[in-house]
């Protein structure tokens, strides 16, 4: 599998000097507060990540950390101070302006926050936008339109107006204008922040559904971890121009890369991000699974598995698809997942019925 999109050690410096910004900043003689101080914004400082196809890579930071610069590089839209942008192993930085804009037409999509759709065009002739663009016959870009107004769960609305539509389904017309053109790549930049959390709650396992189909490659940019960890198959966390971490939403929560990922990562639901994979213990003997008990995989949910630990006499064996143990997970160790420990339990002094020790019941 070759990687569709890849960036190398991207930057983007805004003010005069970029290069001479750039240099000090490689050679860490100055950082971006040195810099801002003299008037020059490092808006993204070395980037470098890949996106293989059909996943979905999400950049996730807060206001100001550099997010919407990057993905401005990722479409050609913003040039490079330094660094590369590959899209199918070709040098987006290196095309003439007549090819970038043929891929950008044919290859990328973009999906923004506020999808500016045309008020006086039929959500149809909305939805075909992007195939006008690209000169494609009406009843072909209406057919397709159609096709990709339907993945959305818009059928039966396509000759109806924009202003008749809720804001969730406005979203969906600019999620199926960009699903319409068959871009291989979509860029999605804060494209659900703008609805109410019920409505985005639906976009985000809409989102998810299609993509087991349609299997794009997706960049998704939010400032809210929750979304990211949901969508993303990696998210990259950004912080002043930089990403600091890169891996899955458990890789994130469990191996926070410093204080300030972990930082954001405390509010999160380990219960509704982490899997038996993630909290499984990797010493097994290999006969852990030689009873009739219910087993695990990899992918089993927390919540399942915490129903199953109950159930069960003993720890709960993980199995791989060839049915190897490949973990363990024993109840003690659920319980630390959710109160973010996972050592191991320590011994008590005074055991029941020895020192008298008074233990609580419900
Ligand atoms: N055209 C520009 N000229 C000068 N500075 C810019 C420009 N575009 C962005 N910046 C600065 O670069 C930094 C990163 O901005 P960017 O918009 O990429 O961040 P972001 O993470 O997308 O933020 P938000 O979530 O608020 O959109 C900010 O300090 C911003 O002020």
């Amino acid at each position: 599998m070759s990687t569709r999109l890849e960036a190398e050690h991207l930057y983007k410096v805004f003010g005069r000097r970029p290069g001479q910004a750039v240099e000090r900043l490689r050679q860490n003689k100055a950082d971006r507060e040195e810099l801002r101080a003299q008037g020059t914004t490092a808006a993204v400082i070395d980037a470098s990540f890949t996106v293989e196809p059909g996943e979905i890579f999400v950049v996730m930071g807060l206001s100001g950390s550099g997010k919407s610069t990057l993905l401005r590089m990722l479409n050609g839209l913003s040039e490079p101070s330094a660094g590369q942008v590959r899209f199918d192993g070709q040098d987006l930085t290196a095309l003439s302006d007549r090819e970038l804009r043929e891929v950008r037409s044919r290859k990328i999509s973009m999906v923004f926050q506020h999808f500016a759709l045309f008020p006086h065009r039929s959500v149809r002739e909305n939805a075909a936008y992007g195939l006008e663009v690209q000169g494609v016959p009406r009843a072909e870009r209406e057919r397709r339109a159609d096709e990709a107004l339907a993945l959305c769960g818009l059928a039966g609305w396509e000759k109806s107006w924009p202003d008749e539509l809720s804001g969730g389904m406005q979203q969906r017309v600019g999620l199926a204008r960009a699903l319409a053109t068959d871009a291989d790549l979509l860029l999605m930049d804060e494209s659900f922040s703008a609805l109410d959390p019920l409505i985005r709650r639906d976009m985000q396992d809409q989102l998810v559904e299609l993509q087991k189909k349609l299997k794009k490659t997706i960049v998704f940019i939010t400032h809210d971890l929750n979304e990211a960890m949901r969508l993303g198959d990696r998210i990259a966390m950004m912080r002043d121009g930089r990403i600091v971490q890169i891996g899955t939403a458990q890789d994130i929560l469990i191996r926070p890369a410093n204080d300030y990922v972990a930082s954001f990562t405390q509010d999160v639901d380990r219960s509704r991000v982490l899997t038996a994979g993630a909290v499984m213990e990797q010493e097994v003997r290999g006969d852990e699974a030689d009873c009739a008990c219910e087993t695990a995989t990899a992918q089993t949910p927390f919540t399942d598995l915490c129903a199953m630990s109950a159930r069960a006499a003993h720890p709960v064996a993980v199995l791989d698809g060839e049915g190897t143990v490949i973990g363990v997970v024993p109840r003690q160790r659920l319980v630390g997942f959710l109160g973010d420990e996972d050592g191991a339990p320590g011994t008590c002094d005074s055991p029941r019925g020895k020192g008298g020790k008074v233990l609580a019941r419900a």
